[in-house]
């Protein structure tokens, strides 16, 4: 319900705080939930892992390391009914020209080859700042996969992703 999506949606802003700040990113955190359980699969945000990471890629790298398998195969390890929090809609096409977050979630399929991950829960669009408008959610909708705003956060949200910029 409701009051849940928005307890998943503040801890996924308590992960972007944890994000160093950077003029060409944004800060954003994000949560792996098994929405049959209620159960927090992980949860990542921008640069934990080495490299130029994304939050929602860090959540995916991370499990499938939990699990011993690389993340372009996380699928057939992601629990039935998976969604993905994550304060910002994800990346469709990154300036440093690294694989997009939209990417790197179709393409956590399941064993009889369905999406692994069911539904995305996003605190804000993404600002046309870096990239124009962010063609995230329509792509994720097109392969099945349900977009969905949490609204509320969006100020805080928005405030910790830009800490790094320019005033
Ligand atoms: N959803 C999302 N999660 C993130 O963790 C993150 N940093 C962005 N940011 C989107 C923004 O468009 C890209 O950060 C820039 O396009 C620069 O691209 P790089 O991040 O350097 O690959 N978006
Ligand atoms: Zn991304």
């Amino acid at each position: 319900d409701p009051s849940d999506h928005a307890t998943y949606m503040r801890l996924a802003l308590d992960q972007a705080q944890e994000s160093p700040p950077k003029p060409t990113n944004y800060r954003v955190g994000a949560l792996l939930v098994d929405c049959s359980t209620g159960a927090i699969l992980n949860r990542g945000y921008t640069l934990e892992l080495e490299g130029n990471t994304h939050a929602e890629q860090c959540c995916l790298s991370k499990y499938a390391s939990v699990h011993d398998v690389p993340e372009e195969t996380v699928g057939d390890v992601l629990p039935a009914n998976t969604v993905l929090y994550t304060t910002m809609e994800p990346c469709n096409l990154r300036l440093s020209g690294n694989l997009p977050c939209v990417d790197r979630i179709l393409r956590c399929k399941t064993k009889d080859g369905g999406q692994a991950i069911k539904k995305v829960y996003i605190g804000v669009q993404e600002p046309e700042k870096f990239v124009g408008e962010n063609q995230g959610r329509r792509k994720l909708e097109e392969h099945g996969v349900e977009v969905v705003h949490v609204p509320g956060f969006e100020e805080d949200i928005l405030r910790v992703a830009t800490a790094g910029h320019d005033k």
